[in-house]
């Protein structure tokens, strides 16, 4: 597991190549870089390098490849967020010998119905792509895609089929064409591909019906032309229609005609059912054929691409995205096919690694989807701007992965951790956004005869929105209208921005701040949605609720104005760069290696000075430690010497009690001694009393002589 480093200074040099002169078809500049993006100095024209796909086949002498850099043209690249140095210890090739792995499923067309040709069934020659994707086209590749349910024609019937258009359809059509946009599915947005710069591709796929709304007796509420790519919404199924939905007139009657809405997108993919007639119904096959493989296509140019899934509470985002065990999704085709043509491309001079996130906006807090072990509750993690990189979560975890078996294996542990929960319209709703994240990087160096190391970094993200939802049909209440909240607020900032881009295309004469900052979503998926990118929305519908069917369709009929600027991400390091810089790296190393082990001189020496320190401390304590212990056995003497003493004296005070009765015992006198002694004390008495009486008369007596006396001196 790894930690996603910091995104590298905006101060290093790199080589851009410069993009292709001029696009053949629209003659407008290729591959530009927006305009405040405009400080990337060009590489000196070259001619546009030939597809590494492209010289698989054609083998391109090596004279013929793009020059080397003059060493003396270094350019800052200040947006782009190729990395040539950086995390270089986290990543790993794949070599050609590296076993992919494939799981069962896609090796036996027997055993499930998920096997590689359920995966990537249609042929090649069948795909519609634009002229510029290079893809691999070797016979073998051919064959082991040959569909034989399906092995020649495409599913889609001539537009001559469609019979009488309707005056909407038709001006439709005009308009179409006015954009060099015709019926003719091939063409469309194949100058987009070549210029790197285009619309937001919208595609809207309506879903079958849920048992609920079978047993709800629920009507169809749409139409689709895919021709033209136009859906349409009736109010009611109150409409006249013939069984291929248009009138003898071959127009579209509805008694209630203001409440028919038509929209016109890229593609309407039709997955109500399959007997709908004049009607090609879109599998998850047939899905990555639409928009899968040449989005994978882009990555592997070197563009950043997105593609998200936008629409009402169980309209089918996640099956789409992710699919079920049995009919994967979107992400899970396009891993597999990205390690198939990995396989396949890998050389001795180029390689490629894979690295893969994924994470989860739950109410505005962002959650890494790939940990082991989530903390309860979980942490979540932040959300920081990098002036090269933009914004981007830190400390989510990066994986590094070498087979289909192992995204397999961390896509189920992300879907399992994901927050979802049971409401009245989805068993299984999401309740947070989730974005799954391929990083793949293409190394092309030939160190014998190409002068260059080409580095193509480009970024696959898959985007499941959580559903837009009115809280009286989810029936929620609580946490679930808490989160429904938090959803709609984020959709809706999500909304503003969309609408705020396309009037900015439509060259609205008001200059809104885009509001990216409003939503941890919209703030994460600046780049996607106004920057560099090529992005796809998949808008998923019901086909029996207007109200909700009809604001996504309004949603997504704004988005499809969004023009997006990707660029490939690429660098070229010439030899002469290429080995400056290894010296550069190797004087950096040695200088570490230096401060480290100056550092742990240093340190020596300090913990040399510590343990004498602690050496002095340690005697210090031996000897209060010894002092104690004398002190203590004195203690202990005294204490002893005093039990003994106070033993001593318990002896002694028995022995003076035992003396003292003795005693007593020995001198008691004979009570005929006391009797007499008691009538000595009896005589004695008396005898003093009438001692006292004759004291008192004699005194008196003496009173009056004494007086008699002096009356006869006078
Ligand atoms: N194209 C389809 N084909 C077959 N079944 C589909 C299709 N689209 C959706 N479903 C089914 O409809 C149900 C709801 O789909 P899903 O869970 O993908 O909706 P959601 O838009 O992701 O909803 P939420 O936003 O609530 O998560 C699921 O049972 C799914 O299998």
């Amino acid at each position: 597991m790894e930690i996603t480093a910091r995104p590298p200074s905006p101060t290093k040099k790199y080589y851009i190549k410069p993009p292709p002169p001029l696009s053949p078809a629209s003659g407008m500049p290729v591959s530009a870089r927006p305009s405040s993006r405009a400080s990337v100095s060009p590489r000196p024209s070259t001619p546009a390098r030939p597809s590494s796909s492209m010289k698989l086949n054609t083998a391109v002498p090596q004279s013929n490849r793009t020059p080397a850099v003059p060493a003396n043209t270094p350019v800052s690249r200040p947006s782009s967020p190729v990395k040539t140095t950086g995390s270089t210890n986290h990543s790993m090739s794949t070599s050609a010998s590296a076993a992919l792995r494939v799981p069962d499923r896609f090796q036996s067309p027997t055993k499930l119905s998920p096997s590689p040709k359920h995966l990537l069934s249609r042929p090649r020659s069948q795909l519609r792509r634009p002229a510029s994707v290079a893809v691999l086209r070797d016979q073998s590749d051919l064959e082991s895609n040959q569909s034989p349910s399906n092995p020649s024609s495409p599913r889609l019937r001539p537009v001559s089929s469609l019979g009488v258009m309707s005056p909407s359809q038709q001006l439709l059509r005009q308009s179409a064409s006015l954009h060099g946009r015709t019926a003719s599915v091939s063409s469309k947005f194949s100058t987009d591909s070549l210029v790197g710069q285009g619309n937001v591709r919208v595609l809207v796929r309506a879903r079958p019906f849920l048992q609920r709304e079978i047993d709800a007796e629920c009507k169809c509420l749409l139409s689709m032309d895919q021709s033209l790519g136009t859906t349409t919404l009736y109010r009611t199924d109150d409409i006249d229609r013939s069984d291929d939905g248009l009138s003898d007139s071959g127009t579209l009657l509805s008694r209630r005609a203001r409440d028919v809405k038509e929209f016109a997108f890229d593609e309407s993919m039709w997955s109500v059912d399959r007997m709908t007639k004049n009607t090609q119904f879109v599998d998850q096959d047939l899905l990555y054929d639409k928009v899968g493989r040449e989005f994978l296509d882009h990555s592997f140019e070197g563009y950043h691409t997105c593609i998200l899934a936008y629409g009402q509470t169980g309209a089918g985002k996640s099956y789409t995205m992710n699919g079920t065990d049995e009919e994967p999704g979107l992400i899970p085709r396009t891993c597999y096919d990205l390690f198939r043509r990995i396989e396949k491309m890998t050389t001795a001079t180029m390689t490629f690694t894979v690295k893969i996130s994924y994470f989860e906006i739950y109410n505005e807090h962002v959650y890494d989807l790939l940990l082991p072990v989530i903390t309860d509750p979980p942490t979540p993690l932040k959300v920081r701007e990098s002036p090269v990189d933009g914004p981007y979560v830190k400390d989510l975890t990066t994986h590094s992965v070498r087979s289909y078996a192992e995204v397999e294996k961390y896509l189920k542990l992300g879907n399992k951790q994901r927050a979802t929960a049971a409401t009245n319209m989805n068993a299984t709703s999401s309740r947070s956004h989730a974005v799954f994240t391929i990083a793949l990087k293409k190394i092309e160096s030939d160190p014998i005869m190409d002068e260059t190391t080409e580095e193509t970094n480009s970024r696959i993200r898959f985007v499941d929105l959580a559903g837009s939802e009115r809280a009286n049909s989810t029936g929620a209440t609580g946490t679930r209208l808490r989160e429904g909240a938090n959803i709609n607020k984020s959709l809706t900032t999500l909304g503003r921005v969309i609408s705020i881009l396309a009037e900015s295309t439509l060259g609205s004469k008001k200059r809104d701040v885009v509001p990216y900052r409003d939503s941890t979503l919209t703030w994460l998926l600046k780049d996607n949605l106004g920057g560099n990118s090529k992005t796809a929305m998949i808008a998923c519908i019901s086909p029996c609720d207007y109200e909700e069917t009809l604001s996504t369709l309004r949603y997504a009929s704004q988005a499809k104005h969004i023009r997006t600027r990707a660029v490939v991400n690429q660098d070229f390091i010439s030899a002469v760069e290429r080995d400056q810089k290894l010296v550069e790296m190797q004087v950096t190393i040695n200088k570490l290696q230096d401060t480290l082990a100056q550092n742990s001189s240093t340190h020596k020496q300090q913990t040399d000075a510590q343990v004498l320190e602690l050496e002095k401390f340690r005697k210090v304590i031996r000897y209060y430690e010894d002092k104690a212990e004398v002190e203590e056995a004195k203690r202990r003497a005294i204490m002893q010497e005093n039990e003994t003493v106070k033993r001593h004296n318990r002896l002694i005070t028995e022995h003076i009690k035992d003396m003292r009765s003795e005693a007593t015992e020995s001198m008691k006198i004979p009570d005929s001694y006391m009797k007499e002694w008691y009538s000595i004390m009896q005589d004695t008495v008396k005898f003093r009393m009438a001692l006292s009486a004759d004291t008192s008369r004699l005194l008196s007596n003496g009173r009056e002589l004494s007086i008699l006396r002096t009356v006869q001196v006078k």
